[in-house]
């Protein structure tokens, strides 16, 4: 399929962060709206905002987070934030995703974790009606933070459980700070009925996949060092967990350092759920039909089996079952007609 092709194809997402996934234009918005000084040129604000060059590791990625913290300190900020991403995301044809956010770092101007949740909440809203897509938001605790920090940021999205939020995550710093560090804060999620996805395996620590499993978690972020640990793959399945892979982010992270390594004949021969994700959208320079055309240069994945990953995410997404009935029917039909 070329590319127009691939961007036509209905899409979901369900790992696509709110603060890696700014249009350079949004960008430039909330700039003079918090009247920070960017660069004229979009080339030296992308080599601010993009890994361009190599990276050793999953750290170094972190820092491209760095720019955009100041610009996502205020309600109005967040709310056009989550429509530049809800925008860029229906342009195409991304029928349901789920964005997220760490409101631990949008705190700098006083806000609450309160307002900063309802704030995106109210962005998603905006972009549901103006484009049609269907979303939902996922709070994250960051690894780095204390477990206080991040039950606090837990706590506060707990009144907007099925009312514009899906459930929580932990993103940051995985190498320094295993699933075990996370402990209250995940136990208090899970009393608090709060859905819950974990990034693990991204830093070549297989047993954080186990892990975070063990711990509660329907999906992993990642997933990657399945390759390293292949008879995981089992405790997966058999687990049900949906793995949301982020193929072009994983590159660049070194999660993988190269293709022949990325676990995606594992993951199919062991018939795991699984679905194609962008991770950042600006950090990572990349889009969902970008991912998909990896995905079909890559590996060779066939029309089928994009209706496969897109089921499965649909299954494991944190949304209402008529919606998940809803998307399942639309994505059968319209895969179908492309046969
Ligand atoms: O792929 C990732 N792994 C771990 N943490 C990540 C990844 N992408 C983004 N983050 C962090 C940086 C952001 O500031 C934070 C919340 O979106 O989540
Ligand atoms: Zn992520």
């Amino acid at each position: 399929m070329d590319l127009k092709t691939l961007q036509a194809l209905p899409k979901v997402e369900l790992h696509c962060h709110l603060d890696g996934s700014l249009s350079l234009k949004a960008i430039r918005q909330l700039a003079k709206m918090a009247q920070i000084p960017v660069p004229e040129s979009d080339q030296a604000l992308a080599q601010l905002t993009q890994v361009q060059e190599p990276i050793a590791n999953l750290g170094e990625y972190l820092e491209k987070f760095d720019f955009v913290a100041p610009l996502l300190q205020t309600k109005a900020a967040l709310k056009l934030a989550a429509f530049d991403v809800l925008e860029q995301a229906a342009a195409e044809n991304v029928q349901y995703i789920e964005i997220r956010f760490a409101p631990a770092f949008s705190l700098d101007q006083g806000l609450s974790l309160g307002e900063t949740i309802a704030a995106v909440i109210d962005g998603l809203k905006q972009g549901e009606a103006a484009f049609g897509i269907h979303s939902n938001l996922l709070v994250c605790g960051m690894r780095q933070l204390d477990n206080a920090a991040n039950i606090a940021a837990f706590k506060a999205a707990v009144p907007y459980l099925h009312q514009g939020l899906g459930g929580v995550d932990f993103a940051g710093n995985e190498a320094d700070f295993p699933p075990a560090d996370l402990k209250p804060a995940i136990a208090y999620a899970r009393t608090q009925g709060l859905p819950l996805t974990l990034h693990a395996g991204e830093c070549h620590c297989a047993h954080n996949i186990y892990e975070s499993i063990h711990l509660g978690a329907t999906r992993i972020g990642h997933g990657t060092a399945l390759y390293e640990q292949p008879d995981l793959a089992a405790y997966i399945k058999a687990h049900h967990a949906c793995l949301e892979l982020c193929l072009t982010s994983n590159l660049q992270t070194k999660a993988v350092t190269n293709i022949a390594d990325y676990p995606y004949d594992l993951i199919r021969q062991n018939q795991l759920q699984a679905c194609i994700n962008t991770d950042n959208r600006t950090v990572s320079n990349t889009t969902l039909t970008k991912e998909y055309a990896l995905f079909q240069k890559y590996f060779q994945t066939s029309a089928a089996t994009f209706l496969q990953f897109n089921l499965d995410g649909i299954a494991a997404a944190f949304c209402a079952p008529a919606l998940k009935a809803q998307l399942t029917r639309q994505f059968k039909a319209a895969y179908q007609a492309l046969s």
